[in-house]
């Protein structure tokens, strides 16, 4: 094994660049050179590599997207292409990859672990959609983003006896809803996780300004339906004002928070280990605070499995 090759692929996640910097500190320090992939599997057919120092990397654990640029290129799923980018590793002495992105992303490590490239995913995305993990990188920053902007939501709605729609990401996950919908002491999470009837919520919601309250929050996961949508239909129930409003890119942005950090930080330092054991086609993933690995095989005949707990903890203090 001579020489790393890492990039960073799907939608940015903050913690990425503190696990291109574990991966480049501990390579280093284990005599092995690092080559950065810009702009993810579409910089790896075109070659656009740059060789990371320790310099290079020593600032970026605070900062949030990607220094390596991120991509979605869709075409990486063609052999003829996979082949490509494998040719130009070999051009460059690249002999190993580790792979920074979400489910997709994994496709990828897969495919090039398969054509003689021994390649780690580790699980770099917001949405904690990635199954046999129970935490992706960037996720914690995303949730802490989300949290801060309902609670401003929160004061505007109280002053005008409003309810607020907030729309978060997240995919087809709820994770991020479930998160930041129990820490911002939501009066419903709505996910696709689980059903829910909008008649009650609105009918829950017309009781409580009836008793006093001043405001109401609900947190709509994406990936259930539009924010508008969901308003229009709740108001055919609820007795109230209300507003949608969807938080967007701002929950990928910004620096990493500690957790982030930390995790990225080891997971890092753990992808170039497996390399150095000669393994490939794993995914590095995390349960109860420890470190794993599967197959990526594996992950894909599987699913993600929320903590539902939070939900039924919400619903027993809401309902
Ligand atoms: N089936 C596949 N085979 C090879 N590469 C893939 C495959 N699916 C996705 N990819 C690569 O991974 C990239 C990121 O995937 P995407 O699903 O957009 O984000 P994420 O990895 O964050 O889930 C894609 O743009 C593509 O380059
Ligand atoms: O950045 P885009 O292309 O608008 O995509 C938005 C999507 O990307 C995400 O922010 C992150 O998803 P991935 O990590 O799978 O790329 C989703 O939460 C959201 O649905
Ligand atoms: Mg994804």
């Amino acid at each position: 094994m001579k020489r790393i090759g890492i990039l960073t692929s799907g939608g940015d996640a903050p913690g990425m660049n503190a696990a291109v910097r574990a991966v480049t500190k501990t390579a280093i320090h284990n005599g092995l050179g690092v080559v950065g992939i810009r702009y993810g599997f579409a910089g790896l057919v075109a070659g656009d590599f740059v060789t990371l120092t320790a310099e290079k990397v020593d600032h970026m654990i605070s900062l949030g997207g990607t220094f390596l640029y991120s991509a979605r290129f869709p075409e990486f799923a063609q052999e003829e292409v996979q082949k490509k980018g494998v040719e130009q590793l070999k051009k460059h002495d690249i002999d190993t990859v580790i792979v920074i992105g979400g489910d997709g992303s994994y496709h990828g490590a897969l495919a090039l672990t398969r054509l003689g490239i021994n390649s780690i995913g580790l699980p770099g995305t917001i949405d904690n959609d990635i199954p046999c993990t129970d935490y992706t990188i960037g996720l914690d920053t995303a949730c802490n983003t989300a949290l801060e902007a309902i609670d401003k939501i929160r004061d505007t709605a109280s002053s005008h006896h409003r309810v607020f729609i907030v729309n978060v990401m997240g995919r087809g996950c709820g994770d991020i809803a479930m998160r930041v919908g129990l820490a911002s002491g939501a009066d419903a999470i709505v996910v696709p996780e689980r059903p829910y009837d909008i008649k009650e919520i609105a009918q829950t919601l017309t009781r409580g300004f009836a008793e006093g309250k001043d405001h109401g929050i609900i947190v709509l996961a994406e990936g259930v339906m539009d924010a508008d949508e969901f308003r229009t239909e709740l108001l055919k129930y609820g007795d109230f004002d209300a507003r949608a409003n969807i938080l967007g890119h701002m929950q990928r942005g910004g620096s990493p928070t500690v957790l982030d950090r930390i995790n990225a930080t080891k997971m890092g330092n753990y992808a170039v280990k497996l390399l150095l054991d000669g393994k490939g086609g794993l995914a590095v993933g995390m349960e109860n605070g420890q470190l794993e690995t599967h197959d990526i095989l594996d992950l894909f005949d599987d699913t993600h499995r929320s903590d539902e707990t939070l939900l039924d903890i919400n619903d027993e203090m809401t309902k």
